[in-house]
C-alpha cells in the first residue's frame, strides 16, 4: 500500500468538509477566470465600443463577482485550516497512543529525542501535504483546465505555443526531484539528531553543569546544527535554481504569446481586449506550473516523513495481549517462576532456568552483584517483557493468558528514580487510582509520612511539581511515590530500592512508610543497599542470572556464601563513610 493511501483513514472523517473546501476553492478559481475574462471585455468596451453605461454596468457586475470570490476564499481558508488542524491532532493522538502501547524493549533501543522529532517535526511536514495541498491542487486544476480550455477556444494556435513548454517543465522537475528527495530525508534525520541532542542535554543538565561540560555540549550542538544548516542551504540552493527556472520558462511562454498575439491585434484579427484576457489567462497559468514544482518538492519531503512515522506505527508491541486473554481476578499474590530463562539480546541469556515460588503476603528481597538480573526479574513479574522460555504464574494464571490491564491494576511499582509528573501533588498521588477521593489521598499521604511536609508547603496538596519533582527532596519525592502506591492498594508490590542514600531522618520516615506499604501484600524488593531487607521473609541471592542462595538474613549470614560476602563489603563501605563523615566534622 502506498504511503499516501495509508494516510487516507485519517482523512476519511473529514472527507465531506474537504470536499466542501475543495468546491469552494474551485469556485474561487472559476470566479477568478471569469473576472479575468471580464477585464478583457471591459478593455474592449473602453477602447473599441466606448460606451459609458455599458462600462458602468459591467464594472458593477465585476465588483459583485469580486465580493463573492473573496467571501468564498475566506470560507475556504477557514475550513481548510480547521480540517488540517483536526486531522493532525487525530494523527498525533493515534501515534501517541500507539507509543504508549509499545513495550519497554522499544524504548530501550530508541532515543527520546528521535521519537519526539517524529511525533512533532515529521507529522508537521506531512500536515501541509495531505491537507492543504489537495485543496490547493483543486484550485490549480480548475485554473489550469479552465485556463487552457478558454485559451483553446479563443486562439488554438496561441494555446499550442503554450503547451509546447510542458515537456520542458517535466524535464526540469525530474532533473531536480531526485536530489531534493535525498536532501529532504537527510534534513529530517539531522533534525531528529538535533532534537535528541537537545533532549539529552536538558534532561541531563545537572550532569552537564556539574562536569562543567557546557562548552563541549555547545560544540556538539554547533556541529549538529551546522550540518543541518548546510543541508538546508543546499536544498535552498537547488530550490532557488529550480523554481526560478520554472518561472523563466513560463515567462518565455508569456513573451511568445505577446509577440504572436500582438501581431494578430495589429492585423485586426484579434481585439485588444481579447489579447489582454489571453495574456492574463496565460499569466495565471504560471500559478499551477509553479505550484506543481513546489508540490513536487513537498511530496518528496513528505514521503521521507511518512516513512519514518509509519515505521513507528507499524512497530508492534513485543508484549501482546492474547485475543482470548482473561481478566485476572483479584489475586492473593502467589507467584511461581517455572524454568524461566530470559534474554534481551538472543545471544546472551540474562536469567537461566529460574524456578522459585513466592507465597501470598511474603516479603522477598532480591540481592546480587550489579548486572546479576534483579531488575529483570521485576520486569518479568510486571510483564514488561515475556520470558524467553518457561512460565510465570500469579495465583496459577500464566501472565501471558491474562489481560494486561487486569494484571497491571494489581501491581504497584515503586521505581528507583521517583518519577513525578508536572501536575499538583494531589494529582500525582491520585495517579495511583483515578477514583480516589480527597480523604483517600490524605489518608495515603499520612500512611506514607508525606502529609505533614505537604501541609507545610504554601499551596499544600495543590503545589505544582516541577519537571521530575525537582523542587522536592529525594526523600519527599519517594514518600509521594509511596503514597501513590498505597492509594492503588495493589496485591503485589515491586520496589526497586533507590540507590542513593538519604539522611538518616529521611531514611527512617521512608522506611516507616514502606513498612506500612508492604503490610499484607506480596512484596518484591530489589535491594541495592542491603540495609532495608533484614526483615525480609526470604532473600534470593542472584549471580549471573541464577539463584545461588536463598534464606533469611540470619541464615544467609551464617553461610560462607555470596550474601555474606556482599553484606560484609556493604558494612565495610558504610563504616568507612561514617568514619569519613566524623573526620570531616
Ligand atoms: N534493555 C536491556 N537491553 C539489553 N540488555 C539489558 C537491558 N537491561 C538490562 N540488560 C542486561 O541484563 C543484565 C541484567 O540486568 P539487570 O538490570 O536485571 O541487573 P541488576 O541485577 O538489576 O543490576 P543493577 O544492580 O546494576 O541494577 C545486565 O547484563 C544488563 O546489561
Amino acid at each position: 500500500m502506498s504511503l499516501f493511501s495509508r494516510f487516507f483513514p485519517f482523512l476519511r472523517p473529514y472527507l465531506s468538509q474537504m470536499v466542501g473546501a475543495g468546491v469552494m476553492v474551485m469556485g474561487v478559481a472559476a470566479l477568478n477566470l471569469i473576472l479575468l475574462r471580464m477585464a478583457g471585455t471591459l478593455w474592449d468596451i473602453v477602447t473599441v465600443q466606448r460606451d459609458v453605461d455599458l462600462m458602468t454596468n459591467t464594472i458593477i457586475i465585476f465588483l459583485g463577482i469580486a465580493v463573492a470570490q473573496s467571501g468564498l476564499a475566506m470560507g475556504q481558508s477557514y475550513v481548510t485550516t480547521q480540517i488540517s488542524q483536526h486531522i493532525m491532532a487525530d494523527f498525533r493522538t493515534n501515534l501517541f497512543d500507539h507509543l504508549q502501547q509499545l513495550s519497554l524493549k522499544f524504548f530501550a533501543k530508541r532515543r527520546t529525542g528521535e521519537i519526539l522529532s517524529r511525533l512533532m517535526n515529521d507529522v508537521g511536514v506531512i500536515q501541509t501535504l495531505v491537507t492543504e495541498t489537495p485543496i490547493d491542487s483543486a484550485k490549480h486544476l480548475v485554473t489550469f483546465i479552465g485556463g487552457i480550455g478558454f485559451l483553446l477556444y479563443m486562439n488554438w494556435q496561441l494555446c499550442l505555443l503554450i503547451l509546447l513548454l510542458l515537456p520542458a517543465l517535466v524535464f526540469v522537475a525530474r532533473l531536480f526531484g531526485k536530489r531534493l528527495k535525498a536532501l529532504s530525508t537527510n534534513i529530517q534525520d539531522q533534525t531528529a539528531a538535533l532534537t535528541t541532542l537537545i533532549e539529552e542535554v536538558i534532561s541531563g543538565i545537572r550532569v552537564v553543569k556539574s562536569f562543567v561540560q557546557t562548552s563541549r555540549e555547545h560544540s556538539r550542538f554547533g556541529k549538529a546544527l551546522q550540518a543541518l544548516v548546510g543541508m538546508t542551504l543546499r536544498r535552498a540552493a537547488i530550490l532557488s535554481v529550480f523554481i526560478p527556472t520554472i518561472t523563466l520558462l513560463t515567462f518565455m511562454m508569456a513573451g511568445m504569446v505577446l509577440w504572436y498575439g500582438g501581431k494578430q491585434v495589429i492585423d485586426a484579427s484579434m481585439t485588444p481586449g481579447d489579447l489582454l484576457a489571453f495574456v492574463l489567462f496565460a499569466g495565471i497559468l504560471i500559478g499551477p506550473f509553479g505550484s506543481a514544482a513546489r508540490l513536487f518538492s513537498q511530496i518528496k519531503e513528505a514521503q521521507g516523513a511518512m516513512q519514518r512515522v509509519f515505521e513507528l506505527l507499524d512497530t508492534q508491541p513485543e508484549v501482546m495481549e492474547q485475543p482470548q486473554a482473561i481478566t485476572l481476578p483479584t489475586v492473593q499474590g502467589h507467584i511461581q517462576f517455572s524454568n524461566v530463562s530470559f534474554a534481551y539480546d538472543p545471544r546472551q541469556l540474562v536469567l537461566s532456568d529460574l524456578s522459585f515460588e513466592i507465597k501470598p503476603g511474603e516479603f522477598i528481597a532480591f540481592v546480587g552483584p550489579t548486572g546479576s538480573g534483579k531488575s529483570t526479574i521485576a520486569n518479568l513479574v510486571h510483564r514488561f517483557y515475556d520470558p524467553t522460555s518457561g512460565s510465570i504464574t500469579i495465583d496459577g494464571h500464566d501472565l501471558r493468558e491474562v489481560s494486561l490491564h487486569s494484571l497491571y491494576r494489581q501491581i504497584a511499582l515503586v521505581p528507583q528514580e521517583t518519577i513525578l509528573f508536572g501536575e499538583t501533588i494531589f494529582e500525582n498521588i491520585r495517579y495511583g487510582r483515578d477514583t480516589a477521593l480527597e480523604e483517600d489521598v490524605i489518608q495515603a499521604s499520612q500512611a506514607a509520612n508525606a502529609h505533614d511536609f505537604i501541609m507545610g508547603l504554601p499551596d499544600g496538596y495543590q503545589t505544582m511539581i516541577g519537571e521530575k519533582g525537582i523542587n522536592l527532596s529525594g526523600g519527599q519525592r519517594q514518600r509521594i511515590a509511596i503514597a501513590r502506591a498505597i492509594i492503588k492498594n495493589p496485591r503485589l508490590l515491586i520496589l526497586d530500592e533507590a540507590t542513593s542514600a538519604l539522611d538518616s531522618e529521611s531514611e527512617q520516615l521512608v522506611q516507616q512508610a514502606l513498612n506500612r506499604l508492604f503490610a499484607g501484600r506480596t512484596t518484591l524488593v530489589i535491594a541495592h543497599r542491603l540495609t532495608t531487607i533484614q526483615e525480609a521473609n526470604r532473600i534470593f541471592v542472584l549471580n549471573k542470572g541464577v539463584i545461588v542462595e536463598a534464606g533469611t538474613h540470619a541464615s544467609l549470614l551464617q553461610r560462607e556464601g555470596l550474601y555474606r560476602h556482599l553484606y560484609t563489603l556493604r558494612m565495610a563501605e558504610l563504616e568507612e563513610s561514617t568514619e569519613s563523615q566524623v573526620e570531616e566534622r
